[in-house]
């Protein structure tokens, strides 16, 4: 089968012809560069309009080259109906439309996020990977589940490459500042800035303006970059590591325009080794904006009878890539399986060793972080760990009793509590339980930080939340919001029916908390991810 492919969703116009026999893909593009700034909608939809019939023609004309019959041997169009610039998105789709009515071949309709991760899945031929998507607009990490790909966690703000892009623009540099900054931060010394990770959600705000002032203060630039690249790109892969040991998994593909950058690529690869874990990330041009990618996923859709006909085949600026019906496959792939049970745990952040009525957790150094940002978190944390683990069960809360603590070497000894985790024994009773637990800390003034369902004890009829080493003293709403979205995250990523869990967690909470948190979740959960 020959695909073509075309995308444009925001800076690069490009189209490409994928053929399933050989896995020749084909590329042709052409990259939108500002004048001065960020990108400008209303130019770079200029830039489509007359660059992607360019490209388009040359794909074709490759087409007839490598055709065996009289005509162009395509079977389908795949082109990117969003997420992007609603501007340019209209470009592709009226091309796309009128390309598939001219050769008379069905057409279909990409998730451009999803194309970033698929093509991840697609070359490594890994089964059901965590994908950690980094690109200009966006950034979460998605996992397979029951027909659709789950938001495992993502941004709260923007988008991870429009984050530094910001940055550089500040500094007068020219769009896109991500290549820039790698080139400067190889020069630099590593510079201490703001570190953001809740739960597998991350924000970016507070280091972009803690960036900013410090080279308006005078501290060198590349040093700002290498600090910068050193904390940004150590946030994505904690969270990838979460999602890695919430769901089980030993896969992980890399995909988006930030993905290029060598440093992200190589702290990917360390952690996966450490915690022994298959890492793949597509070659550069498989990772930034290409058609490549919305060709090879089209061809799947298209296999899977996944098509549209022209009425249904609008643009979506707003395009999540949760919500797409995955056709093309099987049922029974799943990101989440069973962890491993043993005597010795190694979860996302620490090893835990379970003994008969104490348990001893270490936060081991992670190659992956510059030294003085692991000393930094890993004596932070543990710090909090035991400050609020005792502070919540002043409150009433069922959490373990504390016996040892030692920062500098991020050691706590505690006692032993429940038989598993709530993960693995969901019921709507233990979310309630959940529930009335982060309201009761809530009110006493602080937040959990990651109160997934890894993080929660059951057994002996009593509901114990513990690891609270991303908790912190706050009194405002959206924090705790995010507590709620966090936890509700990782139960709709996993649970076979997530609802009844989700309605009993938010019963307790508003049996003991205030309602503006639920008001606010509502918020969160609604924003706009596209910035
Ligand atoms: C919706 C769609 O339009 C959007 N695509 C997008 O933003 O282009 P993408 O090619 O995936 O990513 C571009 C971003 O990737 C950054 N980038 C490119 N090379 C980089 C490098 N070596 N280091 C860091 N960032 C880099 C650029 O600065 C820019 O912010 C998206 O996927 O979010
Ligand atoms: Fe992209």
């Amino acid at each position: 089968m020959r695909v073509v492919g075309i995308e444009g969703t925001a800076w690069a116009a490009s189209a490409a012809l994928y053929d399933t026999d050989t896995e020749a893909v084909v590329i042709e593009s052409d990259a939108y560069q500002p004048e001065s700034g960020g990108i400008h909608p209303r130019e770079a939809a200029e830039h489509m309009g007359s660059a992607i019939p360019e490209v388009v023609s040359a794909i074709l004309d490759h087409a007839d080259e490598t055709s065996d019959g009289p005509g162009l041997d395509i079977d389908a169009v795949a082109f990117s109906r969003g997420p992007g610039l609603g501007p340019c998105l209209r470009v592709v789709g009226t091309a796309a439309r009128s390309l598939a009515g001219t050769l008379s071949v069905p057409l279909v309709g990409v998730n451009h996020m999803v194309a970033h991760l698929e093509i991840g899945r697609h070359q490594s031929g890994f089964d059901s990977p965590v994908c950690l998507n980094a690109s200009g607009a966006n950034a979460h990490l998605l996992g397979y589940h029951d027909g659709r790909y789950r938001i495992l966690g993502e941004t709260m703000d923007t988008g991870v490459g429009n984050a530094i892009d910001k940055f550089t623009r500040h500094l007068g540099w020219s769009h896109p500042g991500g290549p820039k900054v790698e080139r400067r931060a190889a020069d630099g010394e590593y510079y201490d800035l703001p570190y953001v990770v809740k739960g597998m959600d991350f924000s970016f705000s507070g280091i972009m303006s803690a960036a900013k002032d410090a080279v308006d203060e005078g501290v060198p630039v590349e040093d700002v970059c290498a600090g910068l690249q050193e904390t940004i790109f150590a946030m994505l892969t904690e969270v990838a590591e979460r999602a890695l040991s919430l769901t089980g998994t030993d896969e992980l593909v890399l995909g988006g325009g930030v993905g290029q950058n060598r440093r992200l690529r190589e702290m990917l690869e360390s952690m996966c080794e450490q915690r022994g874990a298959d890492f793949y990330a597509p070659d550069p041009r498989f990772l930034r904006d290409n058609a490549g990618m919305i060709a090879v996923l089209g061809a799947k859709m298209h296999a899977a009878g996944d098509t549209l006909s022209i009425p249904e085949s609008s643009v979506d600026p707003d395009f999540r890539p949760d919500e797409v019906p995955v056709t093309w496959r099987g049922d029974a792939e799943s990101v989440v399986r069973d962890p491993a049970v043993a005597g010795t745990i190694r979860g996302a952040e620490a090893v835990v060793t379970i003994e008969a009525d104490r348990v001893v957790k270490e936060r081991v150094p992670k190659a992956y972080r510059h030294p003085a940002l692991d000393d930094r978190l890993r004596a932070e944390r543990t710090r909090a760990e035991a400050r609020l683990t005792s502070a919540a069960r002043r409150s009433g809360v069922p959490t373990p009793v504390v016996y040892d603590v030692d920062p500098a070497e991020g050691t706590l000894v505690f006692q032993r509590v429940g038989d598993g985790d709530l993960a693995a024994a969901l019921t709507a009773d233990r979310c309630r339980d959940v529930g009335r637990h982060l309201a009761t800390i809530h009110d006493a003034g602080f937040v959990h930080g990651d109160p997934t369902t890894r993080n929660v004890r059951v057994g002996d009829a009593r509901t114990y939340l513990i690891d609270f080493g991303l908790g912190y003293h706050t009194g405002h709403v959206e924090d705790h919001a995010m507590d709620l979205h966090v936890f509700e995250q990782s139960v709709a990523g996993t649970a076979a029916d997530p609802a009844p869990l989700l309605e009993a967690f938010e019963a307790g909470y508003a049996a003991v908390g205030d309602d503006a948190v639920r008001q606010r979740l509502r918020d969160v959960e609604g924003r706009g991810r596209y910035q």
